[in-house]
């Protein structure tokens, strides 16, 4: 009788390179190399999510940071389509995993997620220990960190330059169908915000960080605003957070998502810091203040709304550490969440944000 012989795919024979991931205060983590082989650095963030590696890495929010997954195995469901990214290229500064799963098994798999990583020119590391490298993060806070190989790189502090100015749009671009416009202030938008909205019948402009809305000669006109996620510290933001505050004085319906939480924030004369060592996950809960709900959000974020602005109050709460997860103005339209109602990765539980803003316009 015939016996079938499995041969294993020639990428699972891959020759071995080492790497290292160094952080500021020293500690180093010995790794295989299944990414491009070029040191770079930037801050090292880790996200306790099962799932989603295609969307994280090409969320523009992830910019100038190594994204360290705790969930061990990475790689095995492949990578899909561009049509299914956040972004037409990956974001993240560098990948760090536990197991990289070579073989991919997914219907919608294009190719293997090192194939990806190479065609993108992004390193990454198969490092083992990452419950270690977490647990370190967790006690002594976020910190920067460098890929290296042969050649030593500097480290780089992504949260010293404005970022969003490197990620966001470099025109208006309108999109959807509707009798309401919003324009969409892209700080590193991810496309899902977009497909909400089309799905919701509206008519979207989606502009550079720095446009200006206000000027009398725009192509278009806007009923509402919504500022998306993105990378960075939102302080260097500057030309945003004027929009932001001319919109709210204009009493324009606005609403924040992830950074435009932070935005928003600080347009209306409330703080923003930086926390020990963030939220990333698809498992954050956030209790609706005034109410006995509580949602399980998608988050990725490592500064916070640290003084809720005047005339705001605190719309959510984090179950775990009490941090705010959103504000809302007391009698206007003006509100943000500092989750990802649009997902992508996780749970669509707070889609209904989308609606609930688009009726109070
Ligand atoms: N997802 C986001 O919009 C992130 C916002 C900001 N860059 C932070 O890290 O807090």
């Amino acid at each position: 009788m015939h016996t079938p012989v499995l041969t294993r795919p020639d990428s699972i024979q891959r020759p071995l390179r080492h790497g290292k991931l160094i952080l500021e205060d020293g500690t180093q983590f010995e790794g295989r190399s299944f990414g491009y082989e070029e040191g770079r650095s930037g801050e090292v963030v880790f996200s306790t999510g099962m799932v989603g590696y295609p969307e994280s890495l090409t969320d523009a929010s992830f910019a100038g940071q190594i994204l360290t997954l705790t969930y061990p195995l990475a790689g095995n469901y492949g990578v899909p389509s561009q049509d299914k990214w956040e972004d037409n290229r990956i974001h993240a500064t560098g990948l760090i995993v536990s197991n990289y799963i070579d073989t991919p098994s997914h219907a919608q798999s294009t190719m293997t997620l090192s194939e990806w990583l190479k065609q993108q020119k992004v390193p990454a590391l198969e490092v083992k220990d990452t419950r270690l490298l977490t647990q370190h993060i967790r006690n002594h806070g976020a910190m920067l960190a460098k890929i290296v190989f042969d050649e030593d790189v500097p480290f780089f502090d992504p949260n010293q330059s404005n970022l969003i100015s490197q990620v966001s749009t470099r025109e208006v671009t309108i999109s959807g169908d509707g009798p309401k416009t919003i324009a969409l202030l892209d700080c590193g938008a991810k496309k899902n915000i977009v497909r909400c909205l089309q799905r919701r019948n509206v008519r979207i402009a989606t502009v550079p960080w720095d446009y200006n809305l206000f000027a009398p000669d725009i192509p278009f006109h806007f009923d509402a605003l919504l500022i998306s996620n993105g990378p960075g510290n939102p302080k260097t933001a500057t030309a945003t957070i004027q929009t932001i505050r001319t919109a709210l004085e204009q009493k324009i319906p606005t609403l924040g998502i992830c950074m435009g939480n932070h935005l928003l924030t600080l347009a209306a004369g409330g703080d923003t810091s930086k926390m020990k060592f963030g939220h990333r996950s698809q498992n954050q809960p956030c209790i609706m203040q005034d109410s006995p709900r509580c949602y399980i959000t998608t988050q990725n974020h490592g500064f916070v709304v640290s003084e809720v602005p005047p005339d705001f109050k605190p719309w959510f709460i984090n179950a775990n550490d009490g941090s705010n997860e959103g504000i809302m103005h007391v009698s206007q339209p003006f509100m943000s969440v500092q989750f990802h109602p649009e997902a992508a990765p996780g749970p669509v539980d707070t889609e209904w944000i989308f609606d609930y803003f688009l009726e109070k316009i």
